[in-house]
């Protein structure tokens, strides 16, 4: 086995401090000449990119079959070239995910800490879950316009609307909820990482389906809400006549009908009905924007 530890990159671009430095390939290909490895303000994670690359022979890349988390690969690639480092590839972070092979991780030195300081807040999801009808999409519209009010950039990822379009192949068995709720999770975490307060509204019934989108961010960046509005409630309200479909047996497979709700063992925030009385949209919306602020969300 071959083991080659590669210079520090001539240049690289980003915050870096400027220095003289030779014609370059990046240059010829019309980038700005930013050499010297003097990083200004780099955080410790930024600095990550400018580490050496190192070099194996190639032993195979893992493959991840299942799980959620991308794990290292097994073998590090062949030598990286210097432009591939420059750009923000590692080539020794080459793995492969599920059914993709010899996939790279793209690192940029802009990162989440940025636009978080340029919004002025701290990028998150609020996944509201509950049943059909206990207020999921009422809420989420009273928060993102009370955020948006106070100058907080907010995007509302709801179930219904995005089976419109992403989702439009997924049904409502088990499985395809299941993936409903992973794609919605990583959609999440990517305007959560963008530095949006992102508001997932989808009543996404199965704990593990929660657990797994919980287990995408970074600790205490999911805030799992659970409206807890009773079946007899919801019922009541139907505002779009399903649950008269699925208790006439014209939907098959309805959450709290004929297919389950699990409740949150423990979640951040329960709103919860007082006796018979809902508690109020604005009260619910106080309740959730209190949580953020004290948590220190709604500042960078
Ligand atoms: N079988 C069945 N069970 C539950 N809900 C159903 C079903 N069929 C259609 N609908 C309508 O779809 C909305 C729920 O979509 P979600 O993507 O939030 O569901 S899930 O999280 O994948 O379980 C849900 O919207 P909300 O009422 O806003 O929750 C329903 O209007
Ligand atoms: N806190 C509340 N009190 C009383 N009615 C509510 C409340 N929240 C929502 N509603 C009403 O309940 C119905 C269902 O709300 P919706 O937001 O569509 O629920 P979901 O998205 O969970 O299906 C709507 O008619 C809405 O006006």
């Amino acid at each position: 086995m071959s083991v080659v530890q590669a210079l520090y990159p001539p240049c690289s671009c980003g915050m870096m401090q400027i220095a003289k430095c030779g014609h370059s390939a990046t240059e010829k290909l019309g980038f700005t000449r930013l050499c010297g490895i003097e990083a200004i303000g780099l955080s410790r994670n930024r600095k990550s990119l400018l580490k050496p690359i190192l070099a194996k022979e190639d032993n195979g890349a893992s493959r991840i079959e299942d799980g959620h988390q991308a794990k290292k690969p097994n073998g590090l690639t062949p030598l990286a070239n210097h432009s591939a480092a420059l750009f923000g590839k590692n080539l020794g972070e080459k793995s492969s995910i599920g059914n993709s092979m010899n996939i790279l991780w793209h690192e940029c030195p802009i990162q989440k800490l940025d636009r978080e300081h340029l919004l002025q807040q701290k990028g998150c999801v609020i996944w509201l879950t509950g049943l059909s009808g206990s207020g999921k999409s009422t809420l989420a519209c009273f928060l993102s316009r009370s955020l948006h009010s106070i100058g907080k950039l907010t995007y509302i990822l709801d179930g219904d609307n995005i089976r419109h379009g992403l989702n439009r192949d997924l049904s409502f068995r088990a499985e395809d909820r299941s993936e409903n709720i992973r794609r919605i999770g990583e959609v999440a975490k990517l305007l959560a990482d963008a530095g949006l307060i992102c508001i997932a509204s989808l009543i996404s019934p199965y704990r593990k389906d929660r657990d797994a989108c919980r287990a995408l961010l970074p600790e205490g960046n999911f805030i799992e809400v659970f409206i807890d509005v009773p079946l007899e409630v919801c019922e009541a309200r139907d505002p779009k006549g399903l649950y008269k479909l699925a208790r006439a047996g014209k939907i098959k497979g309805f959450t709290g009908i004929d297919d389950p709700y699990e409740p949150p063992y423990s979640c951040e925030i329960v709103l919860q009905q007082k006796g018979s009385e809902c508690t109020s949209l604005s009260d619910m919306t106080k309740i959730v924007i209190s949580y953020l602020d004290k948590n220190g969300y709604l500042r960078a």
